[in-house]
């Protein structure tokens, strides 16, 4: 398989990144981040989630995140719904893509989402329907696809299972998510190959989180076998409130560095990406958790 000379990156880090701050960041401040990403070239970027705010206190303000973008023309805004309730809160901001979140372990999917993985189906499958009703596209997020925080290893097949079960209700794309940052690239291929069964590869994201410093040799691993979207963290940012000890997503800066540098486009500017990450990182009170952004910076200090 050759290397696609082309990749789309999905910025997750208002989402992802930012769930998991005990402190509550304000809208503006989310708002402000999104604006930077979009300036900074990102064409797809996941905002946030419609879930229950006594589960994730930190996305609460949806609703207002969401309206408050001035929205730039082809870009992509995702939003997490994980039921009809989510959905329907969610159809009133208009995003143009709506993420349903299964898990490929019985036991995250419990923590997480408070059922099983049976029962995550049954609850999505009216939510894609409505949303491919609505003209809003639907892509299926797929946790613990190497390891689990609470069962260990999870093996392919799982993965493949619960791709069919995606496939089977309509759901168009689908995230394969190291969430706690274990995989290494043969095991990430395995967990790639394992969706395949299901998906086509454009239909195919990589989300790695950067737990064990893997994430970047799991993107290339992925890279290898012609994968060609992958979900990133401004910044680093990150971790699932529901798996405890993980880092963030692999910094954005760090995968367009080494997109960059093997000559593949990514349509990003990586100074205006480095000041977003700055930005949020400034009001974190923290460095950016990106080697690229660290050194890039360093550099222009002189
Ligand atoms: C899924 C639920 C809601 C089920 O939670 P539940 O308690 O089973 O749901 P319920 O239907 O019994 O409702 C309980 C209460 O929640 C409310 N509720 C119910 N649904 C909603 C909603 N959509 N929005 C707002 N409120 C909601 C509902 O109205 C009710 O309110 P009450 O009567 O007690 O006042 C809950 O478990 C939840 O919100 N979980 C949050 C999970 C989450 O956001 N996790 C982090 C994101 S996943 C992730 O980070 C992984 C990923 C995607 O990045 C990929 C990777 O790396 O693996």
């Amino acid at each position: 398989m050759t290397i696609s000379s082309l990749v789309k990156l999905i910025d997750v880090g208002p989402r992802d990144g930012l769930q998991n701050e005990k402190s509550p960041v304000p809208a503006e401040v989310k708002i402000e981040l999104v604006h930077r990403l979009q300036a900074a070239g990102l064409q797809e970027i996941e905002v946030t989630s419609y879930v229950s705010p006594k589960w994730v206190p930190q996305m609460a303000d949806n609703h207002v995140v969401m309206s408050g973008i001035q929205r730039k023309a082809g870009v992509r805004y995702s939003v997490l719904t994980p039921n009809l309730k989510g959905f329907e809160a969610a159809l009133l901001d208009q995003p143009d893509e709506i993420v349903v979140f299964g898990s490929a372990s019985e036991a995250f999917s419990q923590k997480n989402i408070n059922c099983s993985i049976a029962e995550s189906i049954e609850r999505f499958a009216p939510v894609v329907e409505a949303a491919l009703a609505a003209g809003i596209a639907v892509r299926g997020a797929m946790s613990c696809t190497v390891g689990c925080p609470y069962e260990g290893e999870i093996a392919p097949e799982r993965v493949a299972y619960l791709a069919g079960l995606l496939k089977g209700i309509g759901v168009q794309r689908v995230d394969v998510a190291d969430t706690i940052g274990v995989g290494t690239p043969r095991k990430v291929q395995r967990a790639i190959e394992a969706t395949l069964t299901h998906y086509a590869i454009d239909e195919v994201s990589g989300h790695f989180h950067d737990t064990y410093g893997q994430a970047l040799a799991n993107t290339l691993a992925a890279l290898e076998l012609g994968v060609w979207n992958f979900q990133s963290s401004v910044a680093g940012l990150g971790g699932c409130p529901y798996a405890k000890g993980a880092t963030g997503n692999v910094a954005t800066e760090d995968v367009v560095y080494l997109l960059h540098g093997m000559g593949i486009e990514t349509g990003i500017d990586l100074d205006k990406l480095i000041d977003a990450g700055v930005f949020i990182s400034d009001f974190l009170g923290r460095k950016p958790n990106s080697r690229a952004a660290t050194a890039l910076i360093n550099k222009r200090a002189g």
